[in-house]
């Protein structure tokens, strides 16, 4: 028997952040919206702890127990007092290190298909409790949706959404580090205000106000991600220039994401950022997206 577990990326349409806390994390108003890329992720009963992983970007995904699938299966093994013997395959579609959560989101699937596997019946609570000691953007890959993080992001409010947003995300080569970028931030923001979500944007997320939510994406760590790949300034313009709404850089990056108007010019701005040469590839995409759910056969 295999169970089967989807999961979403996220963008943030809202990333402030705070500053330093003596455990090194930041305090954030961190807006979440789940997005329509999704990894899979199958577990299957195995003599012991194995991950394979298949997709354009799987070279990049480390296999031993640093991969936060194979940690989230450990993690809820050992609350429950059983060996964490499982097979993970990972059907990856989710950029990897692009600041769209992929490795939180095959984190939360492994947990949620672990815990169908192993009738190990955790409740909601235990489930969001384990997502976060495994990293400040899981629990949101759980939940899915729309939702603001508050704390180092982990603590979740859902939020209402009033309609359908259409995005392109713009990969770029290579990765950039989240801890790099957090520090470039400290380097650049050195008197960082307290972080407070936007009432502007959280309206336009109710409304499902595309325009409105343009006007009012902003991301903290923006700066220090151009400042350490200053390239993605061009990736930016050529977004805007081929008729985006608005872009930003998704999360820490390198990713960026261009709000749209519908899914034609979803379509349009694609192609012409793939051929504007500053991007390895882009996709399109829609939010909401629902979180982490398992497949039924
Ligand atoms: C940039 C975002 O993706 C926006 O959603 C997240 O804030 C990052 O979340 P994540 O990748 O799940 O991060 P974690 O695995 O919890 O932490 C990785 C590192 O990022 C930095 N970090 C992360 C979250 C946070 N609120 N403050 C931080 O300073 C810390 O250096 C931490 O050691
Ligand atoms: N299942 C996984 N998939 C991808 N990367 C993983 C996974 N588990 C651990 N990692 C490690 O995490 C690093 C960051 O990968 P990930 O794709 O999660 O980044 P990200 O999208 O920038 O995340 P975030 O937006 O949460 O900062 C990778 O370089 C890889 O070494």
């Amino acid at each position: 028997m295999s169970i089967t577990v989807r999961v979403p990326a996220k963008v943030n349409v809202q990333l402030a952040v705070g500053p330093a806390r003596p455990d090194g994390f930041h305090d954030l108003a961190n807006v979440f919206l789940a997005v329509s890329l999704y990894d899979e992720v199958t577990a299957t009963p195995a003599d012991s702890l194995r991950i394979t992983c298949e997709g354009p970007d799987a070279e990049q995904v480390p296999l031993d127990r640093t991969n936060l699938a194979a940690r989230a299966a450990e993690l809820l093994a050992a609350r429950h007092g059983i060996a964490p013997d499982v097979h993970l395959h990972i059907a990856k579609d989710i950029p990897v290190a692009g600041g769209m959560a992929g490795g939180s989101a095959d984190g939360a699937a492994a947990l949620l298909a672990c815990d169908a596997l192993w009738g190990t019946g955790a409740s909601r609570a235990e489930l969001l409790d384990i997502c976060a000691e495994l990293g400040s953007d899981v629990p949101f890959s759980l939940v899915g949706g729309a939702a603001l993080g508050t704390g180092r992001g982990e603590q979740l409010t859902e939020l209402p959404l009033g309609g359908t947003f259409h995005w392109v995300f713009a990969v770029a080569d290579g990765g950039l580090s989240t801890p790099a970028v957090y520090r470039e931030f400290d380097r650049l923001t050195p008197d960082a205000p307290v972080p407070e979500a936007s009432p502007a944007l959280l309206e336009a997320l109710r409304t499902g106000d595309t325009t409105a939510l343009a006007g009012a994406l902003a991301n903290d760590l923006q700066p220090a991600a151009l400042s350490l790949r200053p390239s993605l300034a061009d990736t930016l313009a050529a977004g805007t220039a081929a008729g985006a709404l608005a872009g930003i850089v998704s999360g820490s990056g390198p990713t960026t994401a261009f709000l749209v108007k519908d899914a034609e010019a979803a379509e349009s701005v694609a192609a012409a950022l793939i051929a504007s040469g500053t991007c390895r590839t882009a996709r399109a995409a829609t939010s909401p997206a629902p979180g982490a759910r398992v497949l039924t056969a």
